[in-house]
């Protein structure tokens, strides 16, 4: 599979979503905001939801869905992996020196489970009786909780020129994207076909960068939010690294207000078909600053890339990335619904083809307006997904589309 995307909108034939598990049943009303969710969501009725939305993307177009744990399972029977991503996972209780204790009693499966749903004290104790956890309580995590996960979009990105590993901004999702990272670098259905763009190597400690930021406004053009979640820097060392392998020829700075429903860019904004956007009108007047990175020149094997600031609008950009431009705002412009439905990611939608989306059923006033300009929209059930404040675009993280 050639891991890279030269559209948001071509006709999709793989891709790679987590079913939500035990990792939300974590959430209770006092880690919910440290953990980025609304509410505490009902685990039966939002895997339901999830299934729905997996069972129609395969039946409306027949794309292969590869699932996030058996991904794991599949790459963790090397034991030098589990053992790293393991040790990585006990670091913030201080508990390292279990590492080989516990791959010695859990199979690779139950590994997998403990990474992403989290192992408290006394859960760890039944399997095995006499550990030594010092100070922590019963009821402590000797390895956090992933909730965040069914939000596949974030912990990577892949673009014309390859793939971006996020570094994400948030204590409570960090570990995402090196577990995304180890599988892409180490499953024989990927390794070969990872051109690797950030983090850069040798960078131990890599500014921040989520997925959920980075949007291919075009096969030369890729947009990145400098935004809640994603810094400046990271954007650089992107830049710097799209414009060296040669695809893309632009990479636009969009600066977002740090706010929580702009957290990132696909928030915003999404593209539907060659000339279609669909976007949370505020947006258009709030983003107002924007820069354009584009190649000087590579000398003696060093890139030198030029950054302008353009102090144009987001509007602006999309216009000129995209010819004859049509522009359809959410709940059709009506500032109500708008922000209503914005707060569910309204603009969020995924697009499994040209002019054909897969939306949340909640927002009724941005399906409609989508309906009246021709759009294909395909309803999921919301009602419990929505509530870690992601949409069907954040959901997913696209491998193969159809090449525009
Ligand atoms: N691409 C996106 N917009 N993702 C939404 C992620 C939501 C998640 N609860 C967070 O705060 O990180």
């Amino acid at each position: 599979m050639n891991l890279r995307l030269n559209s948001e909108f071509g006709t999709l034939k793989a891709v790679l979503m987590h079913r939500p598990g035990k990792e939300i049943d974590r959430l209770t009303p006092y880690n919910k905001e440290y953990l980025l969710f609304e509410d505490v969501p009902y685990l039966d009725a939002m895997q339901k939801e999830h299934d729905f939305f997996t069972d129609l993307i395969k039946q409306t177009t027949g794309a292969q869905v590869f699932r996030l744990h058996e991904l794991m399972i599949q790459v963790l029977s090397d034991e030098k992996l589990l053992f790293q991503l393991m040790r990585q996972a006990l670091t913030k209780s201080g508990m390292t020196h279990l590492t080989e204790h516990i791959m010695g009693r859990l199979s690779t499966a139950e590994c997998a489970t403990a990474l992403t749903a989290g192992v408290k004290v006394h859960e760890l104790k039944r399997k095995i009786p006499n550990l030594s956890t010092g100070e922590l309580m019963d009821y402590a995590f000797v390895i956090p909780p992933s909730p965040n996960l069914y939000f596949q979009r974030d912990p990577m990105a892949v673009t014309p020129g390859g793939i971006i590993f996020s570094s994400m901004k948030m204590d409570g999702r960090q570990r995402e994207a090196d577990l995304l990272r180890s599988i892409f670098e180490n499953h024989p259905d990927f390794k070969e076909n990872v051109n690797k763009l950030y983090p850069v190597n040798g960078h131990d400690n890599p500014p921040s960068i989520e997925g959920g930021d980075v949007i291919v406004l075009s096969k030369k053009a890729v947009a990145i939010g400098n935004s809640e979640r994603t810094d400046e820097k990271a954007i650089y060392h992107v830049a710097k690294a799209l414009l060296a392998e040669g695809t893309v020829e632009r990479v636009y700075e969009v600066h977002l207000p740090q706010k929580r429903n702009y957290m990132h860019l696909d928030t915003v904004f999404t593209i539907l078909d060659e000339n279609l956007v669909l976007t949370y009108p505020d947006a258009l007047n709030a983003v107002l600053q924007t820069s354009l990175y584009t190649l000087k020149e590579i000398k003696d094997d060093k890139v030198h890339i030029k950054r302008e600031v353009l102090n144009v609008s987001l509007l602006t950009v999309l216009e000129k990335e995209i010819p004859y431009l049509e522009i359809l705002h959410t709940a059709d412009g009506n500032p109500d619904y708008a922000m209503r439905e914005q707060w569910f990611d309204g603009a969020n939608v995924f697009a499994i083809g040209p002019r054909r989306v897969i939306s949340y059923n909640r927002n009724k006033h941005t399906n409609r307006a989508l309906r009246n300009l021709g759009v294909e929209v395909l309803e999921i059930p919301s009602s419990e997904l929505s509530r870690g404040l992601g949409g069907p675009r954040c959901m997913t993280m696209p491998l193969s589309r159809a090449k525009i």
